[in-house]
């Protein structure tokens, strides 16, 4: 049965593209209002297993509920319940070239609320674009008009429009300068807090996992071959893991959010 704290469960889930097997018996929960990384290096899955939880791919074998509700092999008018309660951003942030940001942002409320008047779509696109940090003039514009980040954020704003409980974000910050990249880190918590989200994030960025993730989950093997805190995670000796965490880029990681620490400690004194 499932458990209440967890918004995502996943069973033994299996996905397979033609002879290659990209999971194998894969579990995974996600808790209410967490931010849970998922890590793992280039092609061990980590897209395809958003995409299976969102019911964007179909498993070979497995089981997958989202708010307690099975998300494989729904009906599409129960599917279409479930699909409102969530937002995504995908790689790259996948923007209509073709519509402004505003109009961007209407997509999802065209599609599952198709009766609602031109000024309150307006209305609501406007609040969004300005929750994640955009400045209002961004509306008006096309993506190929915004930076690398404005483009993040917008992408975020498409994500927010239903009003989500939980939020998928596959590689929000690649792409992005450090600073671009802690800022967008900082949007996430924030409105994850505010807005009491649970949160699905692929990242390869370390700084990322310190700075805002509650839990990682690190794929290996075709499976979740771990997940917890970043100090439980090191406690293991897998290789993959030790290697990624102790090495250059994680040692680097650490000194960075070292150093937030020190100077947020500072600020407080
Ligand atoms: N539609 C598809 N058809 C065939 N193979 C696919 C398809 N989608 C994904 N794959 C394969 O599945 C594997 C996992 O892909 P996925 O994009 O999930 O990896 P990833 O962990 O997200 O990688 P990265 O970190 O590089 O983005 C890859 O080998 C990929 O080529």
């Amino acid at each position: 049965m499932a458990d209440a704290k967890n918004i995502i469960e996943v069973r033994g889930l299996k996905n397979a593209f033609g002879d290659q097997v990209v999971h194998e018996k894969l579990d995974l929960d996600v808790r209410r209002g967490e931010i849970l990384g998922v890590v793992g290096g280039s092609g061990t899955g980590k897209s395809v297993l958003m995409r299976s939880i969102i019911g964007l791919q179909s498993p070979v074998e497995g089981d997958v509920t989202v708010f307690g509700e099975p998300t494989i092999g729904r009906e599409e008018t129960e599917a279409v319940e479930i699909r409102k309660r969530w937002g995504v951003l995908f790689q790259g942030g996948a923007l209509f070239s073709t519509l402004t940001v505003a109009e961007n942002v209407q997509v999802p409320l065209r599609e599952f609320y198709p009766h609602l008047d031109l000024a309150l779509l307006d209305e609501i696109a406007s609040y969004k674009v300005i929750m994640t940090g955009l400045p209002g003039e961004a509306g008006p514009k096309y993506p190929a008009e915004l930076s690398g980040g404005m483009k993040k954020r917008a992408g975020l704003a498409r994500a927010l429009a239903l009003d989500p409980e939980l939020l998928f974000l596959d590689e929000p910050t690649a792409g992005l300068d450090p600073i671009g990249a802690a800022a967008f880190d900082e949007l996430t918590k924030s409105l994850q807090r505010t807005l009491g989200l649970t949160v699905f994030l692929i990242t390869h960025d370390l700084d990322t996992l310190y700075a805002i993730c509650d839990r990682v989950a690190v794929l290996a093997d075709k499976r979740v071959i771990a997940v917890g805190t970043i100090d439980e995670l090191l406690a293991l000796d897998h290789p993959w893991i030790q290697e990624y965490f102790r090495g250059p880029r994680g040692r680097a990681a650490v000194a960075t959010q070292e150093a937030q620490q020190a100077h947020e400690r500072s600020g407080a004194d």
